[in-house]
């Protein structure tokens, strides 16, 4: 059976939850970290300790590359329904609107999820344009070539930031240059809160995309100068991310969460909805080879430092994630029990 991807507007404005944002704080200052400082790998540590999010600058991603996938990602979405449709629903890689993964959430946005790998783009770049596949496909490929680099060098700044040396400083890299790497793309585009929404929401605010955990190991998000992003910090209160159009914001999955032994958290998040402009961001994920066993690493781990963790595949993580909701907390089943 066919699962429609879309939702007309009255029917989620029946399913949609209105969230009180009362526990929001504006803002705080986001950790700003230039990849290429002496201090970067102690930073990065920190961050990723404290919050599990900061932002980088001196990024080595050229502006036009960020340019021409926002123009394209806007033609994307600004063609006919139909059209759109024709990249397939999203299950798990196509075209989605309003519905997120399989399970009954919703959000105000529409997307376009992708295998981060070149050959998978260029299939999908040929069932929605097939006369003119190559200006998307080239954005596409061009864009997530260059994030992947800057996310390798994240890493390997991370890894020696971990006081990982000699081969173990790719212990974490090489899990998303491997050719297995199961890494996403995703395009999400926030439209302007439709007028209806006001006279249901008693003041409340519309989630574009709920709050949730990355399952992988490092998400790189980059979009336009709109706002609508926030992370939730160690008290349990909403943060708004001031948008950059110029720098990527790093955050740590649940994957990284587990390799590090819990050092590192992955960071919830999500997006609300503006009043009057769209926000288009687009994100990609860092996964590992679907064998890939999840597990501390055991160069970071201290004498007689056991596993907070089960073993699991990457595979298996997955298989559990897409059975679970978008606020779930994933990793909870794999949390070893202790017996006091
Ligand atoms: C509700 C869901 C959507 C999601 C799969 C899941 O069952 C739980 C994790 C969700 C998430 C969050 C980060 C990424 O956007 C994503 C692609 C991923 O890998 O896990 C989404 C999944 C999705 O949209 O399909
Ligand atoms: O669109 C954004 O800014 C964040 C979206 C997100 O968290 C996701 O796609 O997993
Ligand atoms: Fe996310």
């Amino acid at each position: 059976m066919v699962v429609s991807s879309h939702l007309a507007l009255d029917q989620f404005i029946k399913t949609c939850k209105p969230i009180n944002t009362n526990n929001t704080l504006f803002p705080i200052v986001i950790p700003t970290i230039d990849l290429n400082s002496p201090n970067a790998k102690s930073m990065i540590v920190k961050a990723c300790t404290e919050l599990g999010f900061f932002k980088v600058v001196n990024h080595g991603v050229p502006t036009h590359m960020m340019t021409q996938l926002e123009d394209e990602a806007r033609s994307f979405f600004s063609l006919p329904q139909a059209l759109k449709e024709s990249a397939g629903s999203p299950n798990p890689f196509g075209y989605g609107n309003k519905k997120i993964g399989r399970n009954g959430d919703v959000g105000w946005l529409e997307y376009l999820l992708l295998s981060a790998s070149p050959e998978f783009i260029a299939q999908i770049c040929l069932s929605i344009s097939p006369d003119n596949p190559d200006v998307f496909r080239c954005a596409l490929v061009n864009y997530i070539a260059k994030v992947k680099k800057m996310a390798v060098q994240v890493l390997e700044t991370m890894a020696e930031g971990l006081n990982l040396k000699g081969e173990d400083r790719n212990a974490l890299s090489k899990l998303i240059k491997d050719d297995e790497s199961d890494s996403y793309f995703r395009l999400n585009h926030y439209p302007p809160k439709p007028e209806a929404f006001e006279a249901i929401s008693s003041g409340r605010n519309l989630v574009g995309f709920g709050e949730h955990t990355d399952p992988q190991i490092i998400s790189v998000l980059r979009s336009n100068n709109i706002g609508g992003l926030q992370i939730s910090v160690n008290d349990g209160s909403w943060v708004s991310v001031p948008p950059d159009d110029n720098s990527f914001f790093i955050l740590v999955g649940d994957s990284l969460q587990v390799m590090t032994n819990g050092r590192f958290k992955s960071v919830k998040h999500r997006v609300l909805a503006d009043n009057k402009k769209s926000r288009l961001s687009m994100i990609f994920f860092g996964g590992p080879p679907l064998r890939q066993k999840i597990a501390p690493l055991p160069c970071i781990m201290q004498q007689g430092e056991e596993s907070l963790y089960e073993e699991f595949t990457w595979c298996e993580y997955k298989k559990s994630a897409y059975k679970s909701r978008l606020s779930d907390n994933r990793l909870l089943r794999f949390v070893k029990r202790r017996i006091i």
